[in-house]
Formats: C-alpha cells, structure tokens, sequence
C-alpha cells in the first residue's frame, strides 16, 4: 500500500535518510523504533512532502507521490498526526476534526469517528486547547481519520502520554485497522507500545534501517539495546 523506494531527504547539504526501502502492505502496521536524532521525524515528513525527496520515490498504491505537495498526498490517501499533535487550540473539538475534511468534499464528520473516540463527541464544543494532552491526541488522530485514509502515520504519539493511555491508544489503533483495513506507519520509542500495536518492527539508525521483524517471534533484547544509548 505504501512503498518507499531508495528514499533519501537532506537538510541543505546535510543528508539524514539514506536510501530507504520500504514496502508496507494494506492493512499492515509497521512500528519505525530509533533513538532521538535517528531520522524518524524527518522520515514521517518526507513521505508527507513537508521536507522535499532528494531522490528516490513514495508511493500510495499505484500512485507515485513523490513530486506532489502535502494536500495532494492527503487527497492520494496518506493521513499525518505529527509529533505534538498540533491541534488548533482556539478551535472547537469539531472544527478540529472538520479541517480534516476538506479533501473528501464532506460537509459533516462521519458518525463512525466519533465512535471511535466518544469522549470527542461529549467535547466536541470546547476548545482543542483545553483537552488533556491523551484526549488531544485521540482529536488528532480524529482528524487524521476524517480524510478517509488508506494509510496512517503517526509521529511519537505516545510522547507525553500516561501508560494506561498509551495501551488504550494501542487498541484503538489497531480497532481503527480492523475496521477500516488501513495501513499504519508509527514512529516510537516505547518498545512495549511498538510490540502492543505492530504486526512489525523496523529500527532506524542514522538514516538507515538496521532491523526488521515480524511482531512474532521478534528479539525484544535485540531491539531493546537499538534504542538504548
Ligand atoms: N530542520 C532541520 N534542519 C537541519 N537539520 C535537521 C532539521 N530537523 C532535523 N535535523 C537533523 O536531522 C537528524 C534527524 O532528525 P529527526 O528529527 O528526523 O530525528 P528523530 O529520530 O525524529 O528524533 P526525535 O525523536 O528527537 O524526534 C538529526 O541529526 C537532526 O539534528
């Protein structure tokens, strides 16, 4: 469903991701696990268009993406929940998960995303920005949802999160998989939640990846001291 071929992004002449392969099937999740610095930011972004392709190729399906502004791989089908969340704080709930919207022409949001998330529709008047970091996390993987993706990224989303939280989120997140037969891309850096949610584990290591397993079967330890400094 998402295929990343010898990907490579630069910041100026310093070069971060060297030449990815990366091919994710529908209806698969895929965990990217490195320590901080190792790429996996830049990485989410790349295959977003927010930083440009150096060389290489991202692709949805049969669509090539990679010469395409962000808006137009939203409408191709690639969602993004950033590192941060980065909700509109002086927004509504609704009016969050609504800007998610614009690429499918829909005026209101589907029921089925507020099932998903019923705190959101119990808040869907008050502001982003008095949402629990948790509850803010879930109104931006609303909103990510609401543009009807094939495929899911997610940065870090369990940074600032409490751990009982951060199990929900792994359910929801493969509920939203069950449900939707979507793909998911999740960069982590919490082994537990990574083996909760994946079906499989990559790590990234200064712009290259340097492991790669099923979720079973896998070597925990051998992972564990990747992202251990
Ligand atoms: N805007 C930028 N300009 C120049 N260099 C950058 C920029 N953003 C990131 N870098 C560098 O690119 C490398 C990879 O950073 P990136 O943010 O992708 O890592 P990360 O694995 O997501 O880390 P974190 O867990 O801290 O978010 C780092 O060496 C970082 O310093």
């Amino acid at each position: 469903m998402l295929n990343l071929t010898n990907l490579r992004a630069a910041y100026g002449e310093s070069e971060v991701l060297h030449g990815l392969n990366l091919n994710v099937q529908p209806g698969e999740i895929v965990a990217i696990m490195g320590r901080n610095g190792m790429g996996k930011t830049t990485l989410m972004k790349t295959m977003m268009g927010i930083v440009p392709a150096s060389y290489g190729a991202v692709s949805v399906g049969d669509t090539d993406v990679t010469a395409m502004k962000s808006h137009k791989r939203v409408a191709n089908g690639i969602a993004y929940v950033p590192q941060g969340r980065m909700i509109f704080s002086a927004m509504t709930v609704q009016e969050n998960v609504e800007t998610g919207l614009t690429v499918t022409g829909k005026k209101t949001v589907p029921p089925d995303i507020y099932e998903l998330f019923p705190v959101l529709l119990e808040m869907k008047g008050r502001r982003g920005g008095n949402l629990s970091g948790g509850q803010q996390q879930q109104l931006a993987i609303a909103r990510a949802l609401a543009s009807n993706p094939k495929v899911l990224l997610l940065d870090e989303p369990t940074e600032g999160i409490q751990p009982s939280i951060i199990r929900e989120m792994a359910r929801t997140l493969r509920r939203i998989r069950d449900e939707r037969g979507l793909s998911i891309i999740v960069s982590e850096q919490v082994l537990s939640f990574a083996l909760d949610v994946a079906d499989r584990v990559m790590v990234i290591e200064n712009g290259q990846f340097v492991h790669d397993s099923p979720r079973d079967g896998i070597d925990a330890a051998k992972v564990s001291k990747f992202l251990s400094v």
